[in-house]
């Protein structure tokens, strides 16, 4: 057996922490071999919810599960950790943009940083999920200025695996024919999900559609997915976003396959010509717990454009919490 790790989730008293310490608990993040300290945190007012989760996560007596704590103290939660999902932000609801949240959530971000940079393993893994996701990510990234920045990624995964289904479901295949999807960008309306790079069994994605059903379908469908599920649920994406971050967590410590590759929030080093230091959502290979940006991939004008626009928005997020970024 596996020395155990830890594995700080903030937010855990809420929808997607409840969707979510389950699987990491059962082995579906680090895998079937690894031991892991749930080290879990959330507001203090949620401390009686959160003792709740804990209680049932005992319950289910999983072999992987070490220990569990519960805390309020960003200090403890994560203290000595080597992987950290931060969930804990405040939801978007009707009509709202994620951008919308900047002002609710930044400041959480900051602080979080802050306490990573103070406490946690030099080589932590950090995923920010809480929107808006990249900004967050880079906020988190640059209040830790002692732990590499490639350590801080944001969640794109789940509109990664929006745009597989819906491109398996146009074409009459299933995702296990889809592979190389991208998600440039920003987790917003602005996201370019890239049908040119993409293949549906030998054949590539967009060769196997019209440009209409992608502009005017595709594209429009996956950015606003996030949106349509409020509409439908009353509160926004939890099991399917749990299940991405499972995702994005299981295929950096883990390792992509093959030569297929995944959609993640990164620290932009200037490929593709995007600004150096935002974090954008890049096509990744990973092996060896380390990622690395796919190159050489065709970029068209009508690509160009698209990666440009999102680039722009995450340039105005930065720069609206300029205040945060030390
Ligand atoms: N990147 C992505 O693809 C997705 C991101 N999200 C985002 O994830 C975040 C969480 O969503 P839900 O779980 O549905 O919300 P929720 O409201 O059910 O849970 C949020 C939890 O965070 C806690 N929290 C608030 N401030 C905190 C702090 N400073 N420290 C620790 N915990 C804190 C709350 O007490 C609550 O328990 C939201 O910002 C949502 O927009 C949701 C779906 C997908
Ligand atoms: O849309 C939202 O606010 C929640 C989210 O990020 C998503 O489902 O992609």
């Amino acid at each position: 057996m596996k020395a155990p790790v830890r594995v700080t989730v903030t937010g855990a008293a809420g929808q997607i922490g409840y969707a979510l310490l389950f699987r990491i608990a059962s082995g579906a993040m680090l895998g079937d071999d690894q031991p892991v300290i749930l080290q879990l945190l959330d507001i203090t007012p949620a401390m009686d919810a959160l003792n709740g989760v804990k209680m049932e996560l005992e319950d289910c007596a999983f072999p992987l599960l070490s220990g569990i704590v519960c805390t309020d103290d960003p200090n403890v939660g994560f203290k000595d950790t080597d992987y950290a999902l931060l969930v804990g932000a405040r939801p978007r609801g009707p009509g709202m943009e994620r951008k919308d949240l900047l002002e609710a959530n930044a400041a959480i971000f900051s602080v979080q940083g802050k306490a990573i940079n103070d406490n946690a393993s030099k080589d932590i893994k950090v995923l920010v999920v809480g929107n808006p996701a990249n900004t967050n990510a880079l906020i988190t990234q640059r209040n830790a200025p002692d732990i590499d920045p490639r350590n801080f990624t944001a969640m794109t995964r789940l509109d990664h695996n929006r745009a597989k289904t819906q491109i398996a479901i146009k074409t009459g295949k299933t995702v296990n024919d889809v592979s190389k999807m991208t998600i440039w960008g920003n987790h917003s309306a602005t996201q370019y999900p890239d049908l040119f790079n993409c293949k549906v069994g030998s054949d590539t994605a967009i060769s196997l559609v019209d440009q209409e059903w992608y502009e005017g379908e595709f594209i429009p469908v996956v950015q606003q997915r996030g949106a349509a599920i409020i509409k439908a649920r009353g509160a926004s994406s939890a099991a399917s976003a749990a299940n991405a971050a499972i995702d994005h967590m299981r295929s950096w410590a883990l390792g992509t396959e093959g030569d297929d590759w995944v959609s993640m929030g990164v620290y932009s080093d200037g490929s593709y010509g995007i600004t150096e230091g935002l974090i954008y959502s890049f096509p990744c290979r990973c092996k060896g717990g380390d990622w690395e940006i796919v190159q050489g991939l065709e970029i068209g004008e009508f690509s160009e454009a698209k990666m440009k626009a999102t680039e722009q928005e995450l340039t105005e997020e930065r720069d609206a919490v300029q205040h945060l970024l030390p």
